[in-house]
């Protein structure tokens, strides 16, 4: 949990010193005073301006620095803020920082804490500081843009405005209950066509996709029985023996995940125990895990002679084609090499419709999952005739979508979140 929120915290903002220069924030009540005591008289507000910095404890100069500033409530955190933009060696951004950590009322900031003030002060919501988050580790191009979508609060404009929405269905739900308690034959607001319009909006959300293939690679499990040539595959695929490759049956136990990128695209390969019926407690437990696997694979390879597992995105592997022994599927040899880069062609073919296009929103499992959960409970309300029913139905979507931005019950969630932040952040 974060400490007290009265403190004025400090943080080297940039990236590790030494840097041609260095961004040294600070953010609360008394950043303003503790500037005031290194730079003297302060420049406007957004106004950056040169200062020559004074150390308050022995009267030595640390730095000449830009200074900017910003008031509360104006500001990023929602607090006031002071930026500094010092000489990036790490002597100077340790002077600065000592120097503002003798100042009273101010300490280093936990990582992430910037930006959870910001949240905490209304200035970004959940979603938008999930984006950010994101933002922060964005790798490839396609990550950035759904990334910036969110932080830029894209998803918060929208959940934003179906709040407004339920609310004002609410207040109507109210009337309905009270002309259902006068009993006077007066006609009642029609809520069940607004509330179905609302939901097939939210359902067009809920169909979006999902951010997790994009941010942590398109999971490709490779299942299928023992001796299959599964862990041979992958390492072909990796083109490195990150699998352990023997004649015996049963040597894969473990889930083995090697990402790897094709195309830019990233992948996640994922080799599996062979599946079998198996009195060994250790293979059993790993084939229990394949199963998870095969389950939540956005892709399945499928390397077995017989039926393959139920899955909605599966290819089917006719491997050892080099042995000429032809199965039904794809023929690839992990040993010749034959048919790798087909497959990889198909695996990029079937990326394209498990990715977002440029700019389309995205949402992560939690948000996903809060949504359908209001779609649903709007989806109830529009069937139900009795108006205390569905004012409650509204309030359980409005609490979901409460939920998605932060509004209610997310403290738990916070935690986690800030954890991933960088310092000064
Ligand atoms: N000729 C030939 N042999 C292969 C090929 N792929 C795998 N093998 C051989 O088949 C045997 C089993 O290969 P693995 O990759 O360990 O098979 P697996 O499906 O991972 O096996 P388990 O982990 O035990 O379930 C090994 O002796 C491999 O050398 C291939 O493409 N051609
Ligand atoms: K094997
Ligand atoms: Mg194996």
């Amino acid at each position: 949990m974060s400490r007290a929120s009265g403190d004025t915290i400090v943080a080297l903002s940039s990236g590790r010193p030494p840097a041609a220069i260095a961004v040294v924030r600070t953010s609360g009540p008394a950043a303003l005073e503790a500037a005031a005591r290194l730079a003297g008289k302060l420049p406007d507000q957004r106004q950056a301006s040169l200062r020559r910095l004074i150390d308050p404890r022995d009267g030595s100069l640390i730095d000449e620095a830009l200074l900017l500033r910003f008031d509360a409530p104006d500001s990023a955190t929602g607090e006031n803020i002071v930026e500094y933009q010092c000489h990036g060696g790490r002597a100077t951004v340790d002077a600065l920082t000592g120097a503002l950590l003798s100042c009273p009322g101010l300490r280093v900031a936990e990582p992430g804490e910037f930006t959870r003030r910001a949240l905490a002060n209304g200035r970004i919501d959940l979603t938008e500081a999930e984006g950010l988050s994101e933002l922060l580790m964005a790798e490839t191009e396609l990550q950035r843009r759904s990334a910036i979508a969110r932080a830029g609060g894209a998803l918060r404009k929208r959940l934003d405005g179906w709040r407004d929405q339920l609310l004002a269905l609410s207040a109507q739900a109210e009337v309905a209950i009270d002309y259902s308690d006068e009993d006077d034959g007066g006609s009642a607001p029609d809520l069940k066509h607004p509330i179905e319009r609302l939901a097939a909006d939210l359902t067009e959300l809920v169909d979006a996709p999902r951010v997790e293939p994009l941010r942590d690679g398109i999971r490709v499990v490779v299942a299928g029985p023992p001796n299959a040539g599964k862990s041979s595959l992958v390492n072909a695929l990796a083109q490195s023996e990150k699998a352990i490759v023997t004649h015996i049956a049963g040597t894969t136990r473990d889930v083995i995940e090697v990402p790897i990128a094709i195309d830019g695209i990233p992948f996640v390969l994922v080799d599996t125990a062979g599946l079998r019926e198996s009195h060994d407690v250790v293979e059993a437990i790993g084939v229990g895990r394949a199963k998870e696997e095969a389950e939540r694979a956005d892709i399945l390879l499928w390397l077995g002679a017989e039926d393959p597992i139920e899955h909605p995105d599966l290819i089917r592997i006719a491997a050892k084609s080099d042995l000429g022994m032809a199965g039904e599927g794809m023929a690839v040899s992990a040993v010749s090499g034959a048919g790798l880069t087909e497959l990889m062609q198909a695996l990029v073919g079937r990326a394209g419709a498990l990715l977002p296009k440029a700019d389309e929103l995205t949402l992560d499992r939690r948000q996903h999952d809060l949504l359908a959960e209001a779609q649903e409970a709007l989806q109830r309300g529009a069937q139900l005739d009795d108006p205390v029913l569905v004012a409650e139905e509204l309030r359980n979507a409005r609490l979901a979508v409460d939920r998605i931005s932060g509004r209610a019950g997310v403290e738990d969630l916070l935690d986690a979140l800030f954890g991933r932040f960088c310092l000064g952040k």
